[in-house]
């Protein structure tokens, strides 16, 4: 019999003004699809061996990525198993675009993931044809393993200062890899350090002592066999982090390490036998990874960002803390609007960035197919926002989730609330895959580009036309939702232009542009992500906006219902459908080892005789 529901979350759900399905399906693409996702995480998450006999918290360092490893091949087989082979491809993509069914399994992430989330995607990015073929069908039957070793301990944001070499050998038709120094060493790369085999490698390419820019290299690095490093191999993990300790990120330094010429992926650039270099048409193409990765954390986001509103928000329908009014009773901590302030524009930026996430893939998929045909025309463009999309989701993600954990109180502070763990999850993502505010730099590069462009009276790209929009000065406000856009595009027009005049100041101060640019930058990162609107402006908006909480209060549970996360994927005490939240707590925190006995030894070892004066 299951357990009962707390009242407050029943009268929750009854208050609803509007049919929550609905917007399941809406989020999911469709009735089908809800249908599809809900299908596969039955089958995937009442799979054996998939959870944690003790919560992995309890675990040491090397136990907890013992264990993950455990459960990554349990699941992996799960979700080969649950694919459904009727379905496209896409049908299936489809399925697990809003799952976050791996969280359920793993709440620190994968020691899988990077063999999917970027070793795959790397292949088909940056492989030739033959290539594809053959290692598709090894990776994609996880009969290796990879990663993705781009950064070094002495660099990340600069790639074209990445110290890895890879010269080509015409005499024996071979690449030597090599780390001529310590800062060399590949440095952060997830399952780097005992799961993958096999890695995609980002190195400095040398042809006859002449550099050819930074190349992509398939390289085996432990023998498939035995798993012990092959010759010239140095290995390692790199110890405990803040989150991401399942992840296994590693360290890899090569000694003169010999690779076959065809081990270098060569769509783009190819180097022939006789080490003929042959230029890609673009040398950013071998970036390409990171701006799928890139578009692909914004979907990331909002559902991370989803999973931590849900568990904030029935807490605070389930919590009664203080006095509202005397003699009243304590009323529910989702009536004080200090708290629906707090959560309420973490639902709404949830939902924003699954419709971004969706307008972003899209954008990304056209701009892919242009490249296809030799069209790079849109590629900067997508470049610049990804960039964008990627920095502002995820510093918004980060500060909403953990305004999601502060507002729980101190069981938000702990682990078994599963909010740590989400943050130390997403707070990853401002610095993975482009530190945010290096990314934010590259769209002010552009948008300074395209100002230039506009004040020459061109034509601007659809994202960047706001600029050419020759915006009045006293523009008519009215809280309009097309009142409010026309006011974020003057203080966006606005930003970019002062950043532009500071740069000209500078540079007729006598800065050279490279300095000029430098003094400026704090503004042209804000122009990337623009901030206030005008004072008077504020008070007419602020109006608006109180009202829309209460507008949404008895609509809050039912929001994050249709997020439709099962209690497994929440993973947390205070997160649960039913909102047994204290009997939760209690539950959890009897699985405590130090629970297991009531006095521990150390109070005999240690505690008494020092109490007594012994020690
Ligand atoms: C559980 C997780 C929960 C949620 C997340 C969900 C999903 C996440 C999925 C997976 C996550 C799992 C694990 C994380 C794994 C992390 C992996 C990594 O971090 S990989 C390493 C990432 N590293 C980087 O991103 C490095 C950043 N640096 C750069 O990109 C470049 O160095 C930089 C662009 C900053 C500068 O490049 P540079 O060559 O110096 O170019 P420059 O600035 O001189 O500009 C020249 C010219 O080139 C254009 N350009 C630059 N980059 C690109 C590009 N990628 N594509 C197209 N064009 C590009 C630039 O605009 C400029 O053009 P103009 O001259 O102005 O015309
Ligand atoms: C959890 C996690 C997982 C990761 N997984 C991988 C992986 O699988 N594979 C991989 O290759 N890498 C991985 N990385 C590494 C990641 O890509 C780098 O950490 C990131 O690119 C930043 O580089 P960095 O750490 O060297 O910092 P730096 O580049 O040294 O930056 C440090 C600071 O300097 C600032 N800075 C740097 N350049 C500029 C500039 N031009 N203008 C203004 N400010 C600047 C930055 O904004 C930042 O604040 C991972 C990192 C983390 C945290």
């Amino acid at each position: 019999m299951s357990a009962k529901v707390n009242d407050d979350l029943l009268t929750e759900r009854r208050k609803c003004e509007f049919n929550v399905e609905e917007l399941t399906n809406y989020l999911d693409g469709g009735a089908q699809a809800t249908q599809n996702r809900r299908k596969l995480e039955d089958k995937v998450l009442s799979t054996k061996g998939l959870f944690d006999e003790v919560p992995e918290e309890y675990l040491s360092h090397k136990e907890k990525y013992e264990n993950a490893v455990r459960k990554a091949v349990v699941y992996y087989k799960a979700m080969k198993e649950a694919e459904d082979p009727n379905q496209t491809e896409q049908e299936r993509a489809n399925a697990t675009y809003r799952s976050l069914l791996h969280a359920a399994v793993f709440k620190d992430n994968s020691p899988f993931s990077l063999h999917l989330a970027m070793f795959i995607p790397a292949i088909l990015g940056q492989a030739d044809e033959e290539q594809k073929k053959y290692w598709m069908k090894r990776a994609s039957k996880m009969e290796i393993i990879g990663t993705y070793a781009q950064t070094e301990l002495g660099h990340g944001t600069f790639i074209r200062g990445l110290e890895t070499t890879a010269t080509y050998d015409p005499k024996t038709e071979e690449f030597v890899l090599h780390s001529p120094t310590l800062t060399a060493y590949k440095w952060w790369p997830g399952s780097l350090a005992h799961t993958a085999n096999y890695c995609v490698v980002m190195a400095h390419l040398y042809i006859n002592g002449k550099s050819c820019g930074i190349q992509p290299f398939i390289v085996q690095f432990r023998d498939e066999e035995t798993h012990q490093p092959l010759p010239g191999i140095k290995l390692g993990e790199i110890g405990a982090k803040l989150g991401f300790n399942t992840v296994n990120n590693g360290f890899l330094g090569f000694d003169q390490h010999r690779i076959p010429r065809n081990r270098m992926l060569m769509k783009n650039a190819q180097v022939l036998k006789d080490g003929t270099f042959k230029r890609s048409p673009n040398s950013k193409l071998t970036y390409g990874t990171m701006v799928y990765v890139r578009v692909v954390i914004v979907n990331g986001m909002a559902n991370q960002l989803a999973r931590a509103v849900t568990i904030a928000v029935r807490y605070s329908a389930v919590r009664r803390q203080s006095e509202l009014k005397p003699d009243a009773g304590e009323p529910q901590i989702l009536d004080y609007v200090t708290q629906q302030h707090k959560l309420f524009i973490g639902i709404a930026s949830s939902h924003a960035f699954t419709l971004t996430a969706k307008w972003l893939t899209r954008m990304y998929q056209k701009v892919t197919a242009d490249l296809e045909k030799g069209n790079l025309d849109e590629l900067p463009e997508l470049h610049a926002i990804a960039c964008c999309l990627k920095a502002v989701t995820t510093t918004d993600t980060s500060v909403l989730v953990e305004r999601s954990r502060t507002s729980c109180g101190g069981h938000g502070y702990m682990l078994s609330s599963n909010l740590p763990q989400i943050y130390g999850l997403v707070t990853a993502a401002c610095t993975y895959e482009g530190e945010n505010t290096v990314l934010m730099l590259q769209t002010a590069r552009s948008l300074v580009k395209a100002l230039e462009q506009a004040q020459s009276g061109k034509r601007l790209s659809p994202t960047m036309s706001y600029l050419s929009e020759k915006v009045s000065s006293r523009l008519k406000w009215d809280n309009s939702i097309d009142g409010i856009v026309k006011g974020f595009r003057r203080v966006a027009y606005g930003k970019v232009e002062s950043a532009m005049r500071s740069m000209r100041k500078y540079v007729r101060s006598g800065l050279g542009p490279e300095d000029a640019w430098n003094m400026s930058s704090v503004q042209l990162v804000a122009a990337s992500e623009y901030t206030s609107i005008s004072e008077a402006d504020i008070r007419q908006l602020q109006d608006t906006y109180e009202d829309l909480l209460g507008k949404i209060r008895p609509n809050a549970v039912g929001l994050v219902d249709a997020f439709d996360f099962r209690d497994q994927i929440l993973n947390s005490t205070l997160g649960a459908y039913d909102g047994r939240v204290y009997e939760r707590l209690m539950e959890e925190a009897l699985k405590s080892p130090l629970n297991a006995e009531p006095v521990n030894q150390s109070f005999h070892k240690y505690l008494k005789p020092f109490m007594q004066g012994k020690l």
